[in-house]
C-alpha cells in the first residue's frame, strides 16, 4: 500500500517543534503525488458539522505540521457572509483540543489567513464558476489537489457533486470528494445515490466517511488481532462465547429530532458504525494492509451475516423523567418529531455469522440515546475453562481455610476482553487470580491497558483529523467501499421494512436509564449477560 506506508512514515517524520506557524507543513506529499498545493473546500460551510469537527480538525492538522505547506481552505454555502465574517465565525469554533498548546494563537491566525468564503446556491453553475475563480487565485498556478467535503444534507449530495465535478474539479491535479453519511436510508435509495454520484465521481475519488473508523481503538483492532499471537488461536467459536458491541449516549436527540425521526437508531448507528466495528472484529486476516484487501474481507464477513429475525430485535424509545428540579424530555416532546412517532431511539439485536469461524456465536449489538452514560465498547466473553478445578464448588471449601472461590456464577469465572472505544480509551482483560496470601481465595482481576496511564500523548486526535489526513494521503482503508455499503443495506433493509410496515411500537424506557428490560430478555435467550451491566 504505497500511499499508506508513505503516509505513516511521513507522519512520523513530522517536525513537531512549534517555533513558527509559517514554517509548518510537509513539502513532499506523503503519498508521493506530484501536487504542490491543496485546496480544501467545505460545502455546507455554515453548518453544524463544519463548525464542530471539520475546521477544528483542519487546524489541529495544521498545528501538527500534517498539512501541505501550501494550502487554502474554502467555505461554500448559501448564507451570505464575507470571508472576514467567515474567519470570525471559524475563530469562535476553534480552540478545542489544541488551545493549551504552545503558540496556539499564532497557528490559529496563520490558519485563518488561508480561509476564504464564497456564497452561492448548490445548483447554480455560475456560483461554482465563481468558486473556481477564487480557488485559482489562492493556487497561484501551482499543481493543486482539491478536496471537497460534502458537509450538507443528503438531499443535495447529488447536485453539489454535479456542480463541483463540472465546474470546480482541479485542472492541474487530483480531486477527492468526502461524502458524509447517511448514504441513503435503505437498499434502494442507497443504490440510487451511489448511481447518481457515480455519474459524476469515480469510486477512486469518492471517500464515504464513517467517523467511527477514525477512532483510535478501532484503528487498533486489526493490530490487536493480527499482530498478537496469543489472540489468534482464540478468535473463533471454540473459545469465544459471545461478542457484544455497545453504544450509548447520555443525551437525547435534542435539536436533531426532525432528522433523526426519518432514520432511527438502527440507521443512525447500527447499519454503519456498529456494523463496521463488527466487520473489523470478525473478518478473516486480509492479504495485506492494502485498502482493497481489508475491504474485501469486510464485505465477505458482512455478507455472511444471517438475515435478521425480528424476534432477535428489541426496540425502545425514551420517555421523559423528572429528577428533583431537572426535567428530562421524552423523545416525543421534541416539537420537530411527529406526534405519536414509533421511531426507535434504542435497539438491541442478536446477529449471527454463518461461517466456520463464528458458527453459533451470538454477536449482540446495543445502541441507544438518552441512556445512563456515554460510551462505546466491544466486549468479548470467552468460554469457561473446561473442567476448571477452581470452578465454584459451594459445598466444598478449599483447604487452608481461605474460603471463597472465583465467584458463584458461571459468568464470574469467564475471561472477558473489553475494548473501550470511548470515553477513556482502554483495553482490559478480566482474569481469575489468586488473592495473594496463605489462603486460596480467588478474585477477578484486570490486566489493564488504559491509554491515558500508559501513553503520554495527551488528548488523542479526533477521528475526523485522522480521516481528513487519510484523504489527503489518498489512503482509503478507513472509508466505505460501495459494495460494503450495499452489503450493509442488504442486511438491514428487510428488518427496517418489517419494523416500518408493521409500525412496531418501541418499549419505553426512562431518560437516563439503562434502556428497556427487553434487551435483557433478548440476551438471556442466547445465554448471554450484558457485560456492561456489571
Ligand atoms: N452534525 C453532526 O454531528 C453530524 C452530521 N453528519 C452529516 O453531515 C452532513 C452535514 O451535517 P450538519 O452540518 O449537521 O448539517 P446542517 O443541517 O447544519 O447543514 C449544513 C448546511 O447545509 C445547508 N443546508 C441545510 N439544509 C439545507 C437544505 N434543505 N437545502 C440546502 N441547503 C441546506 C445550510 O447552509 P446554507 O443554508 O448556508 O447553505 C447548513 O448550514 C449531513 O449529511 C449530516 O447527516 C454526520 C454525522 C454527524
Ligand atoms: O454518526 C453519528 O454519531 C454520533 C456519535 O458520534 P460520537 O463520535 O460522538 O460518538 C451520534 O450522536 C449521531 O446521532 C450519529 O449521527
Amino acid at each position: 500500500m504505497a500511499a499508506a506506508e508513505g503516509g505513516s512514515s511521513a507522519r512520523d517524520q513530522q517536525n513537531t517543534k512549534k517555533s513558527s506557524a509559517k514554517e509548518t507543513g510537509v513539502d513532499v506529499w506523503p503519498s508521493g503525488e506530484a501536487h504542490d498545493h491543496m485546496t480544501f473546500c467545505v460545502f455546507g460551510a455554515s453548518g453544524d458539522l463544519a463548525k464542530k469537527k471539520i475546521y477544528p480538525s483542519l487546524l489541529a492538522l495544521f498545528y501538527e505540521g500534517r498539512l501541505p505547506k501550501s494550502f487554502s481552505v474554502f467555505g461554500y454555502a448559501r448564507s451570505k457572509m464575507t470571508s472576514e465574517e467567515f474567519r470570525e465565525r471559524i475563530r469562535m469554533s476553534l480552540g478545542c483540543r489544541i488551545d493549551a498548546k504552545e503558540n496556539c494563537d499564532e497557528f490559529m491566525e496563520e490558519f485563518l489567513k488561508r480561509c476564504e468564503y464564497v456564497h452561492g446556491n448548490y445548483d447554480e453553475g455560475a456560483d461554482f464558476e465563481k468558486l473556481d475563480q477564487e480557488m485559482l487565485k489562492t493556487e497561484e498556478g501551482k499543481k493543486a489537489m482539491r478536496v471537497f467535503y460534502l458537509s450538507i444534507p443528503p438531499s443535495i449530495f447529488v447536485p453539489v457533486a454535479q456542480m463541483s465535478s463540472r465546474y470546480v474539479q482541479s485542472k492541474t491535479g487530483e480531486t477527492r470528494v468526502i461524502v458524509e453519511k447517511p448514504f441513503g436510508r435503505d437498499l434502494e435509495s442507497s443504490r440510487a445515490l451511489t448511481k447518481a454520484l457515480a455519474a459524476e465521481l469515480s469510486e477512486k475519488q469518492t471517500y464515504r466517511i464513517d467517523h467511527y473508523l477514525g477512532k483510535e481503538l478501532i484503528e487498533n483492532l486489526t493490530v490487536l488481532r493480527f499482530s498478537n499471537i496469543m489472540f489468534q488461536p482464540l478468535w473463533n467459536r471454540n473459545y469465544i462465547r459471545n461478542v457484544q458491541i455497545n453504544f450509548s449516549e447520555n443525551f437525547g436527540t435534542e435539536g436533531r429530532g426532525g432528522y433523526f425521526d426519518n432514520y432511527g437508531i438502527i440507521r443512525d448507528i447500527m447499519q454503519n458504525h456498529l456494523l463496521q466495528i463488527m466487520a473489523l472484529f470478525a473478518m478473516e486476516e486480509p492479504a495485506s494492509l492494502d485498502a482493497e484487501d481489508i475491504r474485501d474481507e469486510k464485505v465477505k464477513v458482512i455478507r455472511s451475516i444471517r438475515d435478521i429475525d425480528i424476534d432477535n430485535v428489541v426496540l425502545g424509545q425514551y420517555k421523559g423523567k423528572t429528577s428533583g428540579s431537572n426535567v428530562f424530555p421524552a423523545y416525543l416532546d421534541d416539537e420537530t418529531v411527529p406526534k405519536g412517532s414509533n421511531c426507535a431511539t434504542f435497539a438491541a439485536i442478536a446477529l449471527f455469522i454463518d461461517n466456520a469461524r463464528w458458527d453459533g456465536v451470538p454477536f449482540l449489538m446495543k445502541a441507544g440515546k438518552a441512556l445512563h452514560k456515554r460510551g462505546c465498547e466491544i466486549r468479548i466473553q470467552f468460554r469457561h475453562a473446561p473442567g476448571n478445578i477452581y470452578a465454584d464448588k459451594k459445598s466444598k471449601p478449599i483447604s487452608r481455610g481461605g474460603g471463597g472461590t472465583a465467584g458463584d456464577s458461571s459468568n464470574a469465572q469467564c475471561n472477558e476482553l473489553v475494548i473501550r472505544i470511548q470515553p477513556d480509551e482502554a483495553i482490559y482483560l478480566k482474569i481469575n487470580n489468586k488473592v495473594p496470601g496463605l489462603g486460596h481465595k480467588m478474585d477477578r482481576s484486570i490486566l489493564d491497558l488504559t491509554y491515558k496511564s500508559k501513553y503520554s500523548v495527551g488528548e488523542l486526535p479526533d477521528a475526523y483529523e485522522r480521516l481528513i489526513l487519510d484523504v489527503i494521503h489518498g489512503d482509503k482503508r478507513l472509508f466505505i467501499r460501495n459494495d460494503e455499503l450495499e452489503a450493509a443495506w442488504k442486511l438491514f433493509t428487510p428488518l427496517l421494512e418489517t419494523i416500518e410496515s408493521e409500525n412496531i411500537p418501541p418499549e419505553l424506557y426512562p431518560y437516563g436509564s439503562r434502556g428497556p428490560i427487553g434487551a435483557h430478555y433478548l440476551a438471556s435467550r442466547w445465554n448471554v449477560r450484558w457485560g456492561d451491566t456489571n
